[in-house]
């Protein structure tokens, strides 16, 4: 079932801001600066998880002075449901990843099930070391396991479903300038 344009506004008008455009260029800041520490003078080859990872990782990237690979992979388990189901490849990486250190960049993690896979696939495919950065990582106790935390993560955000800064509500709001959270959801 499509939403109305009304609709979808009246989702962003109705919804709670949870961390400001400033927050999250904050929590960039950030990340931009452990990622830099810990993998400059490695090599990394990056993987921008599709369509979430999309904004955190183009503004990453130019805060990232030193060389690097960055590519692309497609993965998703939610579609426009607000529940996760099995997770889909519908592009696996190309890349020859064998010896390399991998950086995995997403906009959330929520379940865990999706950075689980991409992960584990990239270590089936040789990778040397496989990390991970999430722009938000969502407080609860649902996660595939229960230690499960992300090399780099720029906020701790509550247990709400979350629109903005790449993350969408049914396919739309990726472009909300905050992260958002739905009301009544
Ligand atoms: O931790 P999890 O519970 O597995 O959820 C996190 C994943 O869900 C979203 O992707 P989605 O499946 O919505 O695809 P999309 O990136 O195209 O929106 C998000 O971008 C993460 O990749
Ligand atoms: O809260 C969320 N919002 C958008 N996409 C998501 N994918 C997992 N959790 C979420």
């Amino acid at each position: 079932m499509t939403t109305s344009h009304d609709e979808l506004q009246k989702v962003f008008d109705e919804a709670d801001c949870i961390c400001t455009e400033q927050e999250v260029q904050q929590a960039i800041e950030r990340m931009a600066s452990a990622i830099t520490d810990q993998l400059k003078g490695r090599d990394p080859l990056l993987f921008c998880v599709m369509n979430g990872g999309l904004i955190l990782m183009g503004q990453l990237l130019p805060k990232l002075k030193f060389p690097l690979q960055a590519e692309y992979l497609h993965a998703t388990r939610y579609r426009q449901e607000t529940t996760g189901g099995i997770l889909e490849w519908k592009l696996r990486p190309e890349a020859d990843m064998r010896g390399r250190t991998v950086l995995i960049v997403d906009d959330i993690l929520d379940e865990g099930t999706t950075l689980n896979a991409i992960a584990d696939y990239c270590k089936a495919q040789g990778a040397a070391e496989v990390q991970t950065a999430v722009l938000v990582d969502k407080q609860h106790d649902r996660k595939c396991r229960p230690d499960l935390k992300a090399d780099f993560t720029g906020l701790d955000v509550e247990d709400r479903f979350l629109f903005g800064y790449g993350m969408d509500y049914k396919g739309y709001w990726r472009n909300a300038p905050g992260i958002y959270a739905v009301k009544g959801l």
